[in-house]
């Protein structure tokens, strides 16, 4: 790859160590099920038995999509910049949930099809306006897809310089889920009707549109198993920049929170690059959109949430938050059964 990233697998020293701390809180042995698992991964990927969430922080990457013009989603193109809007005024779901939980926000203009004012919570840093729609040529050169998986590392290393070290990203981009599913079949081979759904709200004639849509789409460009080659092909800028963010988070042994479907369509393409990026990851939740459990079972991924989100925009780690909080408070902070003196399961029979 073009931009090289140094990821290892977080490092197994304090396993033993981190499995013992576990064990000895006073629970009976394993009783906080996934939590513990969490608190597990949480202290391996910052390689201590006392981690911390400091400065946690959500960036949603936003960009326009040229196949909108095909027909593939219920909204029209100008939600994405008119969401940004909304983002930054704090009236969408992620503003309102990012601030229930103190949560920093951060929007990324990564490719939006309009001009967007400064404000202090955007970043910009727009690649172009949209991508060109990928049904009869690639949705961008490989040059602007390599440009925008630095500027996700980027950004990702600004937030990591300003004392974060656990970060979710989120995504807005109508359109994003015909780009998802695309990437979806190519690098894991599952069928393409397997990894289209109705996106933010298909009916079924819709949907049989768009499948009839991305299959043309595909039949134009082969199946593509190159994962930079099916970024670029059929991503979105601001899929491209998730690539980038997820594996600079990785080698920065950052706490990863994933989202909804096309979040993690973005790590399976980072996954694909450097496959130990998904031990640094948590999944927030299974969307409803056709293809996420699938996903995640590709990626051997466990969600801690099924609520029915289908919202993105990093809705779904905002939610998920304070269980990975909850996970660090029980590691750190709770009795052992010496501390608080509870006698510990019978080992004499
Ligand atoms: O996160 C998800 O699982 C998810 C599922 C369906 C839709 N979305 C959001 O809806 C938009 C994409 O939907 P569509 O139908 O325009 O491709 C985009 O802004 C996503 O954030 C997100
Ligand atoms: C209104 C709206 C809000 C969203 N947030 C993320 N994706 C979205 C798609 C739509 C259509």
């Amino acid at each position: 790859m073009p931009i090289t990233f140094h990821i290892l697998p977080p490092c197994t020293e304090l396993a033993e160590a981190l499995q013992s701390k576990i064990d000895h809180k006073t629970k009976p042995l394993g009783a906080l099920g996934q939590l513990e698992a969490l608190a597990l991964q949480i202290g391996l990927c910052q390689n201590t038995l006392s981690p911390q969430l400091s400065q946690p922080s959500i960036i949603i990457f936003a960009g326009d999509h040229g196949i909108v013009e095909s027909g593939v989603s219920a909204y029209p193109q100008v939600v994405t910049a008119q969401m940004i809007g909304n983002f930054l005024a704090g009236g969408a779901a992620i503003s309102v949930f990012a601030k229930q939980h103190g949560l920093n926000l951060w929007i990324v203009d990564a490719g939006v099809n309009a001009d967007i004012n400064p404000h202090e919570q955007l970043i910009a840093a727009k690649i172009a306006k949209g991508t060109q729609n990928f049904l009869s040529q690639p949705a961008m050169t490989m040059a602007q897809c390599l440009t925008a998986i630095q500027a996700g590392a980027d950004i990702v290393l600004q937030r990591y310089n300003a004392g974060c070290h656990c970060i979710g990203f989120g995504e807005m981009g109508i359109g994003n889920t015909s780009s998802a599913a695309l990437l979806m079949h190519c690098l894991t081979g599952i069928d393409l009707s397997q990894c289209v759904g109705r996106g933010a709200g298909l009916d079924d004639a819709q949907l049989q549109h768009k499948l009839t849509v991305l299959k043309h789409a595909l039949a134009h460009h082969g199946t593509l198993t190159d994962p930079l080659t099916a970024l670029s092909s059929f991503g979105g800028f601001e899929i491209a920049m998730l690539v980038g963010a997820y594996l600079k988070a990785a080698e920065l042994n950052m706490l990863c929170l994933v989202d909804g479907f096309i979040s993690t369509a973005a790590l399976l393409v980072a996954s694909k690059l450097y496959a130990s990026v998904v031990d640094y990851c948590v999944f927030s939740h299974v969307s409803n959109e056709q293809g996420h459990q699938a996903l995640l079972a590709y990626l051997n991924g466990k969600a801690l949430l099924t609520l029915d989100l289908r919202l993105g925009e990093g809705s779904g780690i905002a939610l998920a938050y304070p269980l990975v909080q909850s996970a660090v408070l029980f590691l750190n902070n709770m009795a052992t059964f010496d501390e608080a003196q509870v006698a510990n399961k019978n080992t004499d029979h």
